[in-house]
This record gives C-alpha cells, structure tokens and sequence, in this order.
C-alpha cells in the first residue's frame, strides 16, 4: 500500500509541496480540518509565514490534533515556517507566538538578515551524494540542538558559514530552505523514507 503524505494547508506554498510528492509517487492531500489531521500517515508543513501559520492552526483548532500525532510519532518535515512549527523554542517569537514543537532545538527567524533576504547555495546533507542546491526565503536557521537531534546540513561558506539548516529527531524532519523550488526531489524522497520506515 502507498502511503498518503498530508500537507498542511493554512497558509503557504501548499501546491509547491503536493507536485513534489505526487512526482514521488505519493498519494498527497492537503490538511485542513481536525478530522483530515487522522487520515494521513504523515504530514508535511509548508513555508510561509510561521505567525500566521501558528495562528491558523489554532484558529482551525489543529493544534492540539496536530501535537497528540507528532507526539505518537508521526512523521512530519517541516521547511522554513514548517521548520518553525517544529520547534521546541524560538530565538525571537513575537509575543503570543506557539509552535506545535517536537523537535528539541531552538530557532532564529529571519537569521540571514535582511541583505540577504533571499539566497541559494550548495549544501553537503548527510546520506545523499553529491551537493543540494538549497534555496533560502526569509529563512530561520537553527541556532541550538538538543542531544537527540541529528545536524543534516549546514551552510558550507560566506557569512553564515556553520549555521545548521536541516536537522531529524525521530520521526521528525526540518529543513531552513525550500525543497519544492525546482526539481530535485531527494529532499522529499528523504522524509519519504522516514515515512516508510515507519509503517
Ligand atoms: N519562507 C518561509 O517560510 C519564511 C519563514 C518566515 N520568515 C517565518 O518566520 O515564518
């Protein structure tokens, strides 16, 4: 049986997402209601804008689904603002900011700063060969780890050199950057695997 993958679809490039795993072989849905929350096997959180995002998510009364499954152990990949959501802790949360958390690391928002809005690079990311052309949108990075969490990737060169942007704990998956620009899809074939790995 081929699993069905969830996108969470508040806020964000949602679409992006679902041609990414469809191109994977995925059966993918979008997640929007508590009840769809049960019918996937796993979940993947799109970029976007993590305040609003945090918002929805509790306006549509997904938090507290959202937490029991990735507290079951769920599998989730979350990028950029999905990284945020998956965050234990944020460096800079605006005030009544809340993640669904999980992973057990604490998150800058808009780390790159402002020159650098937006940028790409090549990455090393553990278990693939060769590099990954990361593309970066007002991303966070990782500013601190936990012991359980396994470093991915880091920036390899320039002024954020050694900054962490990708990251697994478990079942749980993060990266800073944007996967679904283009079409490489070992990123999503990654998390994928988790998901196998875990049925
Ligand atoms: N591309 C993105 O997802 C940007 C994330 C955004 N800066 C935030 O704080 O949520």
């Amino acid at each position: 049986m081929t699993v069905t993958i969830g996108v969470l679809a508040v806020q964000g490039d949602v679409r992006e997402h679902v041609a990414a795993l469809t191109d994977l072989g995925v059966a993918a849905v979008t997640v929007r209601r508590p009840h769809e929350v049960d019918a996937v096997d796993a979940l993947v959180i799109p970029g976007g804008e993590s305040t609003v995002m945090d918002k929805l998510v509790r306006a549509f009364e997904l938090q507290e689904p959202l937490r029991k499954r990735i507290a079951n152990g769920m599998p989730v990949y979350g990028s950029c603002a999905g990284m945020i959501m998956l965050a234990d802790r944020i460096a800079d949360a605006r005030p009544d900011q809340e993640t669904l958390g999980g992973i057990d690391m604490t998150v800058r928002r808009n780390a790159f700063g402002r020159q650098v809005d937006s940028f790409e690079t090549d990455l090393d990311y553990v278990g693939l060969a060769g590099t990954v052309h990361a593309v970066f949108i007002r991303a966070p990075w990782v500013e601190a780890v936990g012991d359980g969490v396994e470093v991915l990737a880091r920036v390899s060169h320039g002024a954020a050199a050694g900054r962490i942007v990708a990251v697994r704990q478990g079942n749980l998956m993060a990266t800073s950057f944007h996967p679904e620009v283009g079409d490489d899809r070992r990123i999503h074939a990654e998390f994928v695997r988790i998901v196998e790995q875990c049925r």
